[in-house]
Formats: structure tokens, C-alpha cells, sequence
């Protein structure tokens, strides 16, 4: 079974054994003393782990997906177990092709028979990156980049949702600031979890080339060695759904997609004209979206660039429209974020009055979640600074701190 991507085991969950963690982990623990009325300790006293962050790989498109994990257990038989123990069994099911409901349910029936509780009862809150096609990424950047969705599993006392037992569950969730009935529940609307299963992204699909047969069977036989089999139902649209988003990232003629825009038009370069800062003020252009691709992993990376460049008095900036098609071609390739700044620098410069520009873009990158170093929350910044934004201090300050006003106004 090849499981291993430059020695990293990317789908442990398929070997791994939930007796093997628990067996070693249950610890005898009393309940409450003969003659007290109640529930405690091994004998019935709720336990709660709360925001375990995981993560998972979607079985119908392939992309990770991440995961915010919230188990409780209630103990009986005078036994307790080891907590992290709920945390690693979680991630046996995480390491493996999933769905959200599927993952929570598996989880909750190896937690209640693995421990042999009066029950367990999960709450998985997920997020899928939404990666837009190519083509309708052009038409429309209004794209919503993540989809969220919440799911519940329960088992033994837990079985019955209307139990009081999931109230004082949830009770102890909003204290940590989920507010269950504020949250999508998954079943409540016909919205499909994976983007890729959504009827737009199949009507775009209709519309483009057929995938590349040859991958399409490099892919199921991927799914194969994972040990998986790929005619379950779940599985038999997976590798053509993944090829389709791969050959977003094909190379394409930046004049051709873009239409001939580059050419003219605006403030346009001339290196003879003198140049005089005092008059000209900086326009920004803050919060443009992206998707890209990570050319070392073949995993997205997504987020926003800022640009910022002088304009004259008498002068429009450029189209917005426009600058936002050069993000998007930049992002649309296989990529590290450090060219990708760099390259919408050095495209935006030739249409400006002596190429002076500045970009920072801002991104998370599923290579640091989903694999490798896991580490959940974190964000990069790169920044590419083009001819008097290196020397102007002041000028250079006064761009950082708009991007910092807009950072703080999307409530990042
Ligand atoms: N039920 C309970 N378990 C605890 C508490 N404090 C620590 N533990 C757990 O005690 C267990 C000890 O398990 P071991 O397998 O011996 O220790 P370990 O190898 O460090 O376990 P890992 O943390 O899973 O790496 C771990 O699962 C801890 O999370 C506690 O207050 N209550
Ligand atoms: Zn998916």
C-alpha cells in the first residue's frame, strides 16, 4: 500500500488500529461515593475535549479539508480514558479519504466501542477550500472561498438527539463560542459539502474539454493502492473530478487570456519623463482574492494581494477589472507565493509612469495544515517592492499601513 509522499505517511489512518491506542489508556476511576445522589468521575461524569484541530483528505475531490473536533464521552464501568487517546483515535479516521458525516460516525462508534462507555457524542465543525474554476474565476471574483459545514454523531445515551444529556453537551460547545443553532446543519438544505459536487462547478465542467483519460486511471489506481475501493459509490466520480481541477494549472498565453488588455492605456511607463513624488499620490488597490497552487506539494494555497503604486493628478488608476486578471493568471499556475508576488510586480510596473510598485499578498497554505509541519492557523506574507517604494520610507509606511486598515476590516 503506498500511503507515503516523500517519506511523510499522508494516510496513516488505514493501517492504524483503535484498540491499540485505547487498550493501553483506560484507567480505573471511581464514581461518586455509595450514599451521594449523581453523576461523577467514572460513573457517568460528562468529559468534554474540545477544539482538537485535525484534518482529512475529501473523498470526492482529493483536497484536504479541515476539521474542528469536539468529543464528549460519558464513563462508566469506573473507568476513564486517557484523554489525548480521544484526539488520536479522531485522527485514525481524519487519515483517510472522508466525508464529513461518514468521519464522525466512524469516530463515534470506535470512541463507544473501544471505551465501552454510557456514550460518546461528536461534533465536527469542517471546512472545505471552495476552488474556483478557472474559467468562471475570470467572470466572477465575488467567490466565496471556504465552505463550512457542521456535523453530529452520537452513540449509547447519546443516540437520542432530543436527550438532555447532548443540552448539557452543547451547553459546555457555546461556552466556547459555538453556538449550535446559529450553525448550518448538514442535512437541513440540499448544499453539497464538496464544491466539486455542486451544480454550478458540474456546468462549467460540461462546458470545457474532456479530462485526459490517462490520468483519470493514474488517479483511480492511487485510490486503489490506498487500499480503497474505488467503485464504491462515493468514490467513482473522485478521479475525474480531481484531473478537472489539476488542469486548471495547465500553461496558458498570458496575452491570450488577458485579451490584449496589457498593452497602453494608462499612466504608461516612459523612463524619460521626470518623475515628481510630491504630486502623485498612492492608490491601493487591498483585498483582490487568489487561488493558487503549491509546486511543491500539488496543494491550493489561497488568499488576498495588495497593490500599491503613484498616480498623477489628471490620471485614472488602472481598471481594477484588470489587475485582478493578472492576480488571477499568476495564481492560476503551479506556484510558490514568493514568484507569484514578484511576477504581479513586475506586470503591473510596465503600465505605470516609471514602473513603481508595491505588492504584498497574503495567503494560508493547506501544505502547512494538511501535511508535514500541521500547523493549523497560520498565514504567510510576501512582499515585492519595485524602483522608489525601496526608498521612501515614508511612502512605503504609509501603503503597509492601508493593508493593516484592510486586514483589520475583514476581521483578520
Ligand atoms: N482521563 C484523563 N487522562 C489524562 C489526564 N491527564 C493526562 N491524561 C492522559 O493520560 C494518558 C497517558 O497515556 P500514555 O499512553 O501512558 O501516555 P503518552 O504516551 O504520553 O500518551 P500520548 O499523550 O497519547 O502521547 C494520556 O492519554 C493523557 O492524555 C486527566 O486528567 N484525565
Ligand atoms: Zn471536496
Amino acid at each position: 500500500m503506498i500511503t507515503y509522499i516523500e517519506g511523510i505517511d499522508i494516510f496513516p489512518g488505514y493501517r492504524q488500529k483503535v484498540k491499540d491506542i485505547v487498550e493501553g489508556a483506560l484507567f480505573p476511576e471511581a464514581g461518586l461515593e455509595n450514599n451521594r445522589i449523581g453523576h461523577a468521575g467514572g460513573a457517568g461524569g460528562l468529559v468534554i475535549v474540545r477544539d482538537l484541530d485535525l484534518y482529512s483528505y475529501c473523498e470526492s475531490c482529493l483536497l484536504p479539508f479541515q476539521i474542528k473536533c469536539h468529543v464528549g464521552y460519558v464513563p462508566s464501568g469506573q473507568r476513564v480514558v486517557g484523554l489525548s487517546k480521544l484526539s488520536r483515535v479522531a485522527d485514525v479516521f481524519a487519515k483517510r479519504l472522508q466525508e464529513p458525516q461518514r468521519l464522525a460516525d466512524e469516530v463515534c462508534s470506535a470512541l463507544y466501542q473501544g471505551i465501552k462507555p454510557a456514550g460518546v457524542a461528536l461534533v465536527l465543525q469542517c471546512t472545505h477550500i471552495h476552488f474556483p474554476d478557472i474559467e468562471s474565476v475570470f467572470l466572477e471574483s465575488s467567490q466565496q472561498a471556504w465552505l463550512k459545514t457542521l456535523v453530529l454523531s452520537g452513540s449509547g445515551i447519546f443516540d437520542d438527539r432530543n436527550a438532555d444529556v447532548w443540552s448539557d453537551f452543547f451547553c459546555l460547545l457555546k461556552f466556547k463560542g459555538i453556538e449550535i443553532e446559529k450553525v448550518h446543519l448538514r442535512g437541513s438544505s440540499d448544499q453539497w459539502w464538496c464544491p466539486s459536487l455542486s451544480a454550478l462547478s458540474a456546468k462549467v465542467s460540461s462546458k470545457t474539454v474532456p479530462v485526459n483519460p490517462a490520468m483519470v486511471t493514474s488517479v483511480s489506481s492511487i485510490l486503489k493502492s490506498l487500499g480503497e475501493d474505488s467503485s464504491r459509490k462515493e468514490l467513482t466520480g473522485t478521479p475525474g473530478r480531481f484531473v478537472k481541477w489539476l488542469l486548471n494549472f495547465q500553461s496558458i498565453d498570458m496575452d491570450v487570456k488577458l485579451n490584449g488588455s496589457l498593452s497602453g492605456g494608462i499612466d504608461s511607463f516612459d523612463p524619460d519623463r521626470e518623475v515628481n513624488f510630491k504630486d502623485r499620490q498612492i492608490h491601493c488597490e487591498l483585498n483582490l482574492p487568489f487561488w493558487s497552487q503549491c509546486e511543491h506539494h500539488i496543494l491550493p494555497f489561497h488568499g488576498v494581494v495588495h497593490i500599491g503604486y503613484f498616480i498623477s493628478e489628471g490620471f485614472d488608476p488602472i481598471a481594477k477589472s484588470l489587475v485582478q486578471s493578472i492576480v488571477h493568471f499568476y495564481g492560476f499556475k503551479l506556484q510558490v507565493q514568493e514568484r507569484l508576488t514578484r511576477q504581479i510586480a513586475e506586470t503591473i510596473a510596465p503600465l505605470l509612469l516609471g514602473g513603481h510598485v508595491i505588492v504584498v499578498v497574503e495567503a494560508s497554505h493547506t501544505c502547512m495544515i494538511s501535511r508535514g509541519i500541521e500547523k493549523f492557523g497560520s498565514s504567510t506574507a510576501t512582499v515585492a517592492v519595485l524602483g522608489h517604494f525601496s526608498t521612501d520610507l515614508a511612502a512605503k509606511a504609509m501603503f503597509f499601513q492601508s493593508v493593516a486598515s484592510a486586514t483589520t476590516s475583514r476581521g483578520q
